[in-house]
């Protein structure tokens, strides 16, 4: 893969259908437009789900508030406070356990999962994250889960965004890739703990989402179902 695939986060168009999977890593491919066809139903689920646990921007254990606003579906979900990183069973907001996985949800995870060759799909929780103009996500690992050898799911919607790819090395070399509305990256076996995350969101709008850009992830939180 030639670098300037990857530099030029405008390079790429937004695809109106899926197009050739394009490997990050070992371990972790890119699949742009994978969930195109499910995006309306996804979008609907996360206002069902943002009804039931309102987006909240949550504080970091250095006490600084994020700049994404998150909530979380599935037997668990992860939070962030003055005390630390944690999954937790219950909403600290509502108090009650946090909404099971809409349908459209596992079957897009079960999908991603298999076209990326993994034979089993991480369900056990659901992050969603909504970005507006100017949130960031600063290059991290997800390492609060206790399941290494499942892959994340990662799906984009809305506003196009930058992601920033590093290595396992928080000092690594960073590709900056765009990821549209439907696209899907997977990432797991050796590019589990590859550092990761994305630059501060442009203003812009689309059809479905106006100005924001919606992530899903979806993680397998301890050893065995
Ligand atoms: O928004 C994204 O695409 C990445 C989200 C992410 O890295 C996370 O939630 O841990
Ligand atoms: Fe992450």
């Amino acid at each position: 893969m030639t670098a300037d695939l990857f530099d030029l986060p405008q390079a790429r168009p937004a695809p109106q259908t899926s197009t050739q999977p394009v490997p990050l890593a070992e371990g972790a491919v890119l699949f742009p437009g994978l969930a195109l066809p499910d995006a309306p139903a996804l979008i609907r689920a996360i206002h069902d789900l943002a009804r039931i646990v309102p987006f909240r921007r949550m504080e970091t254990p250095g006490g600084r508030q994020m700049s994404v606003a998150m909530t979380a579906c599935g037997e668990s979900g992860w939070c962030s406070d003055r005390n630390g990183y944690r999954y937790t069973t219950h909403s600290p907001v509502t108090g009650a356990p946090w909404p099971p996985l809409p349908d459209a949800f596992v079957a897009i995870s079960r999908r991603a999962t298999a076209a990326a060759g993994f034979p089993k799909p991480p369900l056990q929780s659901c992050l969603i994250n909504c970005y507006e103009p100017g949130a960031r996500l600063s290059l991290h690992q997800d390492r609060d889960e206790n399941a290494p050898h499942m892959p994340i799911v990662s799906l984009s919607l809305g506003v196009a965004a930058t992601f920033l790819w590093g290595g396992l090395r928080r000092s690594d070399p960073v590709r900056r890739l765009r990821l549209a509305h439907g696209d899907v990256v997977v990432w797991g076996g050796p590019s589990r703990f590859v550092f990761h995350g994305i630059a501060p969101l442009s203003r812009s709008s689309h059809p479905e989402t106006g100005e924001n850009r919606f992530n899903i992830t979806f993680r397998q939180i301890a050893p065995e179902e």
